[in-house]
Parts: structure tokens; sequence; C-alpha cells
């Protein structure tokens, strides 16, 4: 028994795989997006099978967790030829409380959707699938993994906001960082490249939710997102930093309520905001097609994340290397040589031939002379997800 299904849930989307641990194969992985708009889609895929996509009205996460189970009753595999030996969950926030994996009971349920005002985008989601996998497999154990769990190594000075320190702690404000699951994944992958037992170096995961990570021998010390996943780069459709006065301005000057603010940063902002698309991939062609919006978002977007990694670079002192990883940062070559274009100096030198070659899989695209590497090292939560959630059970 070693068959895990992992649940990635996102705002309005959520990701799934059904992976064999033994020798980690892949048996099925899906998409179910738009949840909550008018048209929902699934999308199934089983390897060595066409792609399977349903067109649905998805109301919400439960709604969207039916329509996965249908999908593998249809379409295989069949989830009940074998139990589960767990279902792993991934969960955005997990505050203080949360630092390892974590089998979920009727507690850390409600833990979990308590959390919910620290990752509004997220939390809820999460809980709405915890909920309905823990109906659909009463007799499996449920994992929970948390996003910010490997951020609890991150030093109180890079944690702490300098605001009142009592009104703080009550409120539970301080910077959690996001996207763990990857940053680890990734910084072992990367060490084991490199034949290093820990990695020290900035992992850039660029999807579209974005957050650099500075990593001192296998451990976070430093992240971009914040208390909430809001905090850092300029992302898909949030907008990242921003003087915390924009937000006092738009409601005392521009008569936005809390929600249309909330609404604004978090899904109206960022490449979207720019340039009316969230996608990097549209970004891309437009600024080809000499757009002068998309243009500028690509200079900003460039721009912010040199910012986050001249600091990283610096609070670490050392570094064996820089990673690119998720949607954008694995595929996005253009963005990669042009955000490090002149850090020769720095000891950073890429090779356009390697950054440029369609090649898959961990790869060096950093010349044999830069004294810190760059490579591009693909992401799998599900898999690291699965991992933990095995381990635990
Ligand atoms: N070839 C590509 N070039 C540029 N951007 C890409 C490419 N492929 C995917 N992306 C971008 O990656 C982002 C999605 O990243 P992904 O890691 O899949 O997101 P998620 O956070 O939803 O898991 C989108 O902005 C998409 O445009
Ligand atoms: C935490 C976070 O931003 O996640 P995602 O990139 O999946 O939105
Ligand atoms: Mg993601």
């Amino acid at each position: 028994m070693s068959r895990i299904l992992v649940v990635n849930s996102g705002s309005s989307s959520f990701k799934y795989q059904l992976l064999e641990l033994d020798g980690e194969r892949r048996l099925a992985s899906g998409l179910v997006e738009r949840i909550g708009e008018a048209q929902g889609r699934l999308e199934h895929r089983v390897p060595g099978a066409e792609t399977i996509e349903v067109v649905a009205p998805v109301a919400d996460h439960t709604a969207g967790f039916a329509l996965m189970v249908e999908a593998f009753a249809q379409h295989g595999p069949d989830l009940a030829a074998e139990p589960l030996l767990a279902v792993g969950h991934r969960v955005v926030q997990g505050g203080k409380r949360f630092f390892e994996p974590t089998v979920v009971n009727d507690l850390v349920e409600i833990n979990i959707e308590d959390l919910s005002e620290l990752a509004p985008l997220h939390n809820p989601g999460a809980v709405q699938g915890i909920r309905a996998a823990r109906a659909a497999f009463a007799d499996v154990p449920h994992v929970a993994v948390f996003d910010t769990a490997f951020h609890q190594s991150i030093p109180e000075a890079a944690s702490t906001y300098a605001i009142d320190a009592e009104l703080a702690e009550r409120h539970r404000i301080r910077r959690y960082g996001f996207h763990g699951t990857s940053h680890k994944f990734v910084s072992e992958t990367a060490a084991a490249f490199l034949g290093d037992d820990a990695f020290t170096g900035v992992v850039l995961h660029l999807g579209n939710g974005a957050s650099a990570c500075a990593v001192r021998d296998g451990r976070s010390i430093d992240t971009s997102m914040g208390m909430t996943p809001l905090q850092g780069l300029v992302m898909g459709t949030r907008s990242g930093d921003v003087d915390p006065a924009v937000l006092i301005h738009l409601q005392r000057r521009a008569g936005l309520s809390v929600a249309e603010v909330d609404d604004l940063l978090n899904k109206r902002s960022g490449l979207l905001g720019l340039t009316g698309s969230g996608d990097m991939r549209d970004v891309r062609r437009r600024a080809n097609d000499g757009d002068a919006d998309a243009r500028r978002a690509l200079d900003v977007y460039a721009h912010r994340l040199r910012h986050y990694l001249g600091a990283y670079l610096l609070e670490l002192g050392t570094a064996q290397a820089v990673v690119f990883t998720a949607g954008v940062g694995e595929n996005d070559a253009v963005l990669r040589e042009e955000l490090l274009a002149g850090l020769e100096p720095f000891g950073i030198v890429v090779d356009p031939e390697r950054n440029a070659s369609p090649e898959r899989g961990v790869r060096r695209i950093s010349s044999d002379d830069s004294r810190i590497a760059v490579l591009v090292v693909p992401t799998d939560e599900e898999l690291e997800i699965a991992r933990q959630a095995a381990a635990v059970v």
C-alpha cells in the first residue's frame, strides 16, 4: 500500500496527483480550475492516455473534489482498487502552530480554518478540500503540509515588522513566508545536483504566485512573502510590495472600501493590473509585438526581482547558486537573461545558449566560469507533499 493522493488547493483552482511512492511514479494528475465562476473546468491526465476535459460549473472546492473523484471513477486509475496510504493536502498558512506535516483531525481542521484570515485567498479552499476529502476517504489518514513550515527557521530580524509589538503579537502579525514546500524541494534538488549535502543560495519561485527565498545550509533565512502571500514580488494578479500608505490613500481619497482594496491588490494588480493579462506568456507576446504597457510590466517585474536577489545575496554573504523554478522561472528564458544581465561583476554569468536550450529537467544555465551557478530546477510540490505525508503515517 503505497499510493498517495495529493490535493494542492489554490484560491480558485486545485491541482491533484495520484502518486505511487515506490519508484515515485505519477499515476494520474489533474486540475480543477475557475471554481466559483460561471463555467469551471477539469483536466484529468493519465500517463499514456488522452487528456480528459470536462467543462461544467464548479461552485466551490467541495464540488470540485466531487468532480475529481468522478473523473477517477470514469477514466481511472480506480481509487478503490488499492487502499490509499494517505491523502496529502497543501495548506498555505500554518501560522505559528503548524511547522510539521500534520495528520488532520477535527481540531486541526478548525485550526486551519481559523488561520484563513492570514491567507484569505488560500486557506478557505484548502479547508473545503480537506472536508470533502475526509468525507470521501474516511478510513485514510489525511496529512496537511504547510507552505509556511519551511520558513520557521527565519530569524526574528527578518520576520518582525517594525510596528507596535503588542498589537502585532495579539493579531499574529509577522512574516510567515509561503511556497515553502517548493523552496524546500527545489533547494534539496539543487544541493543534490551540485553534489552537496545542503544548499546555500537564492531560490526564485515564479509562478502565478511568486516568491524569493534565501536559503542557508538548507534552511530558509528570509523570504519575500510576508504575513500573507501578497507581499514581495510582482505576481500574476497580486501587487507585491507597495507603500502601505497607498492602501490608506485608496480608502481615504479614492473612496475604496476595505474589501475593494483587498480585491484590488490581490486579484486585479500585478501583471494583470499593469497590462490587462495576468499570464506571463501573454505579457511576453505583447511585449514582443511592441506593446509599451507589456514592456513596462516586464521591467517592473524584473526590477522587483533584482531588488530581492541583491538583498538576499548580501544577507547570505555567499551563494552556491541562484535557482529558477515554477511556470515563469522554468520556462521564460528571456526573463532569466534580462534579469541577470550585467551581474558579471558579482560573479553571475549566464551562458546564453544553455539558457535558451529547450532542455527540461534540472540544468545549469550559467557558464563554467560563473562563480555563482545559475540553475533551473522544476518544482514538484505534489511529490514533496506525498513524501512528507508518507513520512508521518
Ligand atoms: N513558456 C512560458 N513562458 C513564460 N511564462 C510561462 C511559460 N509557461 C508558463 N508560464 C507562466 O507561468 C505562470 C504559471 O506558473 P505556475 O507555476 O504553473 O503557476 P501556479 O502558481 O498556478 O502553480 C503563468 O504566468 C504562465 O504564463
Ligand atoms: C502561497 C501562494 O501564493 O500560492 P500560489 O502561488 O499557489 O498562489
Ligand atoms: Mg503555485
